[in-house]
């Protein structure tokens, strides 16, 4: 039987039925300091041991510093929940990538860029960004926190299979225009939760063009769209990322590829829904309001609520331009900004850093603007040191941080004030997310940068080609 490239994953990890729903196999156990604390408490209550420590890393991002490696710089509760984790992983004898260690990274960057993540994997870990390793052809999804504690002790997981959806992006990206513009154009056409209860393979000729890091860009916010996992095919593009990093297969890697080829949808597998979008069509894109549904096209007007047909988004789209402090009919080039984040799980990888900083070089941030740069890992901001990246921001006003969520969420001290206006290239706006009654812009690290320069929402391709 045709069987769709999430089917083929998912088939392939069941080890029994139980109540009609399977019981799945767990490759690959990514952890961090928020959501473990009860799970191994949990363990340690039932006297419980970790199954496979060897198929479950640990790393420290959301309660870290971007300013200081000490454990305790955002206060007693942070530091807590840190040590506790280091003392949870020496416990269990779990490789952990504490705060200063060379590998340590937001979890969705770190797991990817060690080649921990390979295509046909389950990938699970107590975080709804885990959907962003999907971009490799692995079944890859965030789990509850009893689920978390399931897993250490079992190396398994019951699920029922969800619906699948494809979205189909054909054509060609113009000049300026990003995966993270992909993602946000297509969640705008869906809505925040028109993929709630599906699995979405992401295809087409605009997604095959992607490298790793945008496809990790896209399959990242599939969440936010409300769908259970995002997935594309891997290919060659898949297979050369992975060749060489620490934890891929080395001698086997010719005998794992051909594995790999098979790992697609079958040409007349069908899908429960299917979406179509041109890449060509797709303008820079800026969220107006306070779930990520809510964008436009830069030089779009703001929509009000009349525009909406369904009277539950007409009073959603109310109370947004109330919290965001916007007109609707305005564009959002009239719109200034007080602060400035590049980084996170979506687009804190060196791709995005690059991006950003082809923008950084044409000037200074605006004298009204607080724009940091946090890379998403401790490999990134390396590797970004060595390019000069580093200089190029730190010259144009921006701070350049420690690698680490930070003001993704601002579970640390990079937390906006009410009525602070964020271009942000993370991938939350709802109200209060980088701060209570702060305003969230969700933008492409380009864009970002370009809102810093200005001081206001500006088209990225305004600084034309040399970018
Ligand atoms: C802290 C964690 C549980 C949370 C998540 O699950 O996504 C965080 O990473 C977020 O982005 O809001
Ligand atoms: S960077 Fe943001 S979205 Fe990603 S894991 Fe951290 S807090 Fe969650």
């Amino acid at each position: 039987m045709a069987k769709t490239l999430y089917e083929k994953v998912f088939d392939a990890h069941v080890i029994d039925t139980i109540d009609g729903d399977s019981l799945l196999y767990i490759d690959r156990h990514l952890i961090h300091e928020v959501t473990s604390p009860q799970a191994f408490a949990g363990l340690e209550g039932k006297q419980r041991k970790v199954r496979r420590p060897d198929r479950t890393i640990a790393t420290m991002d959301h309660s870290i510093s971007t300013r200081s490696l000490a454990l305790d710089a955002c206060g007693p509760q942070n530091a807590l929940q840190l040590k506790t984790l280091q003392q949870n992983c020496e416990a269990h004898g779990i490789r952990l990538f504490p705060v200063g260690h060379q590998k340590q990274g937001i979890v969705h960057v770190m797991g990817p860029e060690l080649g921990l993540i390979q295509p046909g994997m389950t990938v699970v870990c107590g975080d709804s960004h885990t959907a962003t390793h999907g971009a490799f052809g692995a079944l890859a999804f965030g789990i509850g926190t009893s689920q978390v504690e399931h897993v250490l002790a079992t190396q398994t997981l019951k699920q029922s299979k969800a619906k699948s959806m494809l979205i189909q992006v054909d054509g060609t990206l113009s000049q300026g225009i990003t995966a993270k513009d992909i993602v946000l154009a297509i969640i705008g056409k869906i809505g925040h939760a028109g993929a709630t209860g599906y699995v979405i393979e992401y295809a087409g000729s605009a997604i095959e063009s992607l490298s790793m890091e945008s496809r990790m860009t896209i399959c990242n916010m599939s969440i936010e769209a409300g769908a259970k996992a995002g997935m594309i095919a891997p290919d060659q593009v898949t297979f050369d990322y992975l060749k060489g990093r620490e934890y891929a297969p080395d001698s086997d890697f010719d005998a794992a590829c051909e594995y790999w080829q098979s790992l697609h949808s079958d040409s007349d597998a069908s899908f429960d829904a299917v979406i179509n979008l041109h890449a060509d069509d797709i303008q820079p894109q800026v969220t107006w309001g306070t779930n990520p549904g809510q964008v436009i096209g830069v030089s779009e007007p703001i929509p009000g609520p009349d525009s909406f047909t369904d009277t539950v988004e007409q009073e959603s789209a109310r109370k947004a331009l109330s919290y965001m402090g916007l007109q609707a009919g305005a564009t959002l080039d009239a719109v200034s900004v007080s602060h400035v984040f590049i980084g996170s799980c979506t687009n804190g990888r060196i791709e995005d850093l690059r991006a950003a900083a082809s923008i950084a070089r044409h000037g200074k941030v605006d004298n009204n603007v607080t724009a940091i740069v946090v890379p998403g890992s401790a490999a990134v901001k390396r590797q970004a040191e060595a390019e000069g990246l580093d200089k190029i921001f730190t010259e144009s006003g921006f701070e350049w941080r420690l690698p680490g969520c930070s003001m993704c969420l601002g579970m640390n001290d990079d937390i906006l004030g009410a009525q602070d206006r964020c271009a942000s290239t993370s991938n939350r706006n709802f109200e209060g997310r980088q701060g209570r009654g702060a305003r969230t812009h969700l933008v492409s690290p380009a864009m970002a940068a370009a809102a810093a320069l200005r001081g206001r929402f500006t088209d990225v391709r305004e600084f034309g080609e040399s970018q």
